[in-house]
């Protein structure tokens, strides 16, 4: 369950006369999701989501909230937020920073085929190009930096075939010129349950709140190792081909991504890795993660290293 701050329908009542959005008619948690606590609101006027941020520190949320206002403006199917009669997105409702945004339409669909593969390639360099235009910055905090420190951390935890992975790993991984790559704002967690479907339409893309500056190439690497992928962690030839095609299709790959393509899907790998053996072994107190296995991930890197297909375009 995760709703972790409640809000009562007569709060909530009082707290939209600060919008334009009509009265309250229903009001509804929302079980999934393990980082905010989020809730479907209903209103004379329109359906929304009303999300109490838990653990991102107020001030990065402007970041995220005119992100999608700016991805929304551009045609992409994002949350837009909603702004109040001050003109401002951001509020305080239960004593944490709150935020209205639309309610998109659609279900998550964790076994896709490659034609839904090929839309969230064509998707994901829209969201690419329009980022481009966004001007304000923040970096990906799950960035090359955060890697390699979180993995410093978790290293004493991991039995000795795993740490010779890691390290094997960190030391390959240092010798990418991951700074070199075009770049731009990335999702940087476009995973199946953050895509919302809509018949074969994408209704929705969510949870933008890993987003930040990096390699755009980081952002696809990200999305194929959990849309392309077979339950062994293999990559399944029809949805990659379908993803990577689409999205040549809208931003082509360049010479330099091509030959940067097998390492940034290690460091996608290595990244959710991490983050998953962090929160498996070094859990923080007071925060509330679900925990998802370590292990999946640490596969999959260990496959990528063996060689992946390359991607679409010309050799350089
Ligand atoms: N704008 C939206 N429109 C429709 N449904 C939404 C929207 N935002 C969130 N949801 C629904 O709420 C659920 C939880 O949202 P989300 O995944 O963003 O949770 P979170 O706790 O903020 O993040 P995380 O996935 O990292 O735990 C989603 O699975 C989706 O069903
Ligand atoms: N997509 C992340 C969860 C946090 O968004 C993972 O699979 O580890």
């Amino acid at each position: 369950m995760s709703v972790f701050t409640p809000v009562t329908p007569e709060a909530l009542a009082d707290w939209l006369r600060r919008y334009a959005i009509g009265r309250l008619t229903d009001l509804q948690g929302i079980p999934a999701g393990v980082q905010n606590s989020n809730f479907f609101v209903t209103t004379t006027l329109g359906r929304y989501v009303l999300t109490l941020f838990e653990t991102i520190p107020r001030a990065e949320l402007p970041f995220y909230l005119h992100l999608t206002a700016h991805l929304a403006r551009h045609g992409l199917p994002v949350p837009a937020p909603i702004a109040d009669r001050d003109n401002e997105y951001l509020g305080t409702l239960s004593g944490k920073p709150a935020a209205l945004v639309a309610r998109l339409s659609g279900q998550s669909d964790m076994a896709p085929g490659p034609q839904r593969c090929a839309r969230v390639g064509a998707m994901l360099a829209g969201l690419h190009l329009a980022g481009l235009s966004y001007g304000r910055r923040q970096d990906n905090p799950r960035g090359a930096a955060w890697r390699s420190a979180t993995a410093a951390q978790v290293r004493p935890f991991l039995p000795a075939a795993e740490q010779a992975l890691l390290d094997a790993e960190l030391a390959f991984q240092a010798a990418v010129r991951i700074d070199e790559l075009p770049r731009g704002v990335i999702h940087a967690d476009l995973f199946r349950d953050n895509i919302l479907w809509d018949g074969e339409h994408i209704g929705g893309v969510i949870d933008f709140y890993f987003a930040g500056r990096d390699a755009l190439l980081f952002d696809v690497a990200v999305t194929v190792n959990d849309w392309c992928c077979t339950a062994d962690g293999e990559l399944e030839p029809a949805r990659y081909h379908a993803l990577l095609d689409a999205y040549h299709a809208e931003r082509p790959f360049t010479p330099a991504e091509r030959a940067a393509w097998p390492a940034m899907l290690r460091a996608a790998a290595l990244r959710f890795w991490m983050s998953r053996a962090a929160d498996f072994h070094l859990p923080r107190a007071g925060e509330m993660v679900l925990v998802k296995n370590p292990d999946e991930y640490r596969d999959i890197l260990r496959l990528r290293a063996q060689g992946v297909p390359p991607l679409p375009g010309d050799p350089a």
